[in-house]
């Protein structure tokens, strides 16, 4: 049996409006058909908020400021075990390109339990669900 590998991620649970960012990666990579919070692998001598911008900068060429940490969770596949770490954001610009993802959608917290997540990311999506977004402080 190969030895199980641990994948440290970061996920961005951006805020604009009283909105949260689901997005949906391109379809030809992992998990391209649910939706997850938009982020990546942690690099080796990285702080997760580091990653956490180099990604977002990657994926939208975007700056982002983080906030706090909502959760961590993890889930096993044959592949590994992700290791997620999902943080409140905020885009500070605008570009908002779509470099790694096929759909991106802005959606209310009580809305987010509608779509289908990725395993790891439903804990964290269920305690957004719940949370007072518009008081998030950065
Ligand atoms: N970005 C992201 N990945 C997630 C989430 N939930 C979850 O299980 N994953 C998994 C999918 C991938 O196996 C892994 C993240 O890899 P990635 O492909 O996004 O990261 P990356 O850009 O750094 O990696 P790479 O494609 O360059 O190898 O974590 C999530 O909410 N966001």
């Amino acid at each position: 049996m190969m030895a199980d590998k641990d994948i440290y991620v970061v996920g961005a649970a951006l805020i604009n409006d009283g909105k949260i960012l689901a997005t949906k990666r391109n379809n030809d990579r992992i998990l391209g058909t649910l939706w997850e919070f938009p982020g990546g692998k942690i690099e080796n001598g990285e702080m997760p908020q580091e990653a956490l911008k180099r990604e977002i900068e990657e994926e939208f060429n975007d700056e982002i400021i983080v906030g706090s940490k909502i959760t961590e969770s993890e889930h096993r596949y044959d592949f590994g075990t992700i290791h997620l770490a999902v943080y409140y954001a905020k885009f500070l610009t605008e570009n908002r390109d779509l470099v790694a993802h096929s759909k991106v959608s802005w959606v209310e917290p009580n809305k987010l339990t509608d779509l289908k997540w990725a395993d790891a990311d439903i804990k964290a999506m269920q305690i957004i669900s719940q949370a007072k977004i518009k008081e998030v402080q950065f």
